[in-house]
């Protein structure tokens, strides 16, 4: 009789996933309501991955279409490439016809999104809906970084490091943006670029993300007090993205593999989400 409960005991201690990788410490929920339950990989969607793709692709068409002076040149030469028509007038005398990342946000979104201290106390930096709302169902933000494959070494990275996301199957997302962590991202990024085509977006590693979106790294932990108003979602990029978009995209393969997708890892809310609200998530999930 023993021997079976403390089975039970080990089986519900493995299904236990912690979304950040054991270096993370952190007030442990005090109740079940605050864990999200999932029974297998493809039951981890909110919603489905057409959708993600749809709200993406809509947000990278506007940045694309908005993108600052300096890369004009290199756009429209992308454009040539591929052959295809734009609607865009090069920019006058050099002078920027940069929209803010932020009002672009705002208008294909509807939200606006930035990182403030935290309204939890000693949680450090948060990300808040500081404009518009954000309804139930739609892709909030994403969780940059590099991707690695569960054998792939990460172990220097991931010292004291609290940015290391686990997906549901083993791949790991490390979303520092210093040190040794930032420095390996930028190499991966560097090494992907095909010709004049970025396939990633570094600027997540600054103050100013060219994806506003790429914030995802600084959400926080729900407590029982302040429930989760997102989940994490797991999305990889098919194929048919559009290549002159992928340069919007904050996640790089570790090692590179033509064959293996981009996995990037998507956070999604769980209700309506006002102006002012700070994002919460929860960082265990249960895996049956
Ligand atoms: C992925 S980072 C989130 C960003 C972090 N707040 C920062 O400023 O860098 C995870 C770390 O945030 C802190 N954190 C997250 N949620 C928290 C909470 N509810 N209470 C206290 N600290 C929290 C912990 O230090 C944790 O290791």
């Amino acid at each position: 009789m023993f021997g079976a409960a403390l089975k039970r005991l080990q089986n519900r201690w493995k299904s236990y996933r912690h979304r950040f990788v054991p270096w993370v410490v952190l007030n442990l929920s005090k109740n079940e309501k605050t864990l999200r339950q999932v029974s297998e990989r493809s039951e981890d969607k909110l919603v489905p991955d057409e959708e993600v793709s749809r709200s993406l692709l809509r947000l990278f068409g506007v940045l694309l279409r908005s993108q600052v002076a300096p890369h004009a040149e290199l756009r429209a030469h992308q454009t040539r490439l591929l052959g295809q028509e734009t609607s865009e007038e090069a920019p006058r005398g050099g002078v920027s016809v940069c929209a803010d990342e932020h009002d672009v946000m705002l208008r294909s979104l509807g939200f606006c999104l930035d990182r403030k201290p935290s309204s939890l106390p000693l949680a450090g930096t948060g990300v808040f809906v500081t404009k518009g709302r954000v309804p139930k169902g739609t892709t909030v933000a994403m969780y940059p970084g590099t991707v690695y494959q569960f054998y792939e070494p990460i172990l220097l990275q991931s010292i004291r490091n609290p940015f290391v996301f686990r997906c549901i199957d083993g791949v790991l997302i490390d979303g520092n943006d210093r040190g040794l962590s930032k420095m390996v991202f930028k190499s991966c990024s560097g090494r992907d670029r095909m010709g004049p085509f970025m396939m990633s977006d570094s600027s997540w590693l600054t103050s100013r993300p060219q994806n506003p979106l790429a914030v995802g790294q600084y959400v926080n932990n729900c407590s029982y007090e302040a429930p989760a108003n997102v989940c994490y979602q797991e999305y990889d990029v098919p194929d048919k993205f559009p290549v002159q978009l992928r340069q919007y995209l904050p996640n790089v393969n570790y090692s590179h593999d033509a064959q293996r997708p981009v996995r990037c890892v998507v956070l999604v809310s769980l209700r309506d989400i006002e102006a002012g609200e700070e994002l919460l998530s929860n960082y265990y999930t249960i895996v049956h």
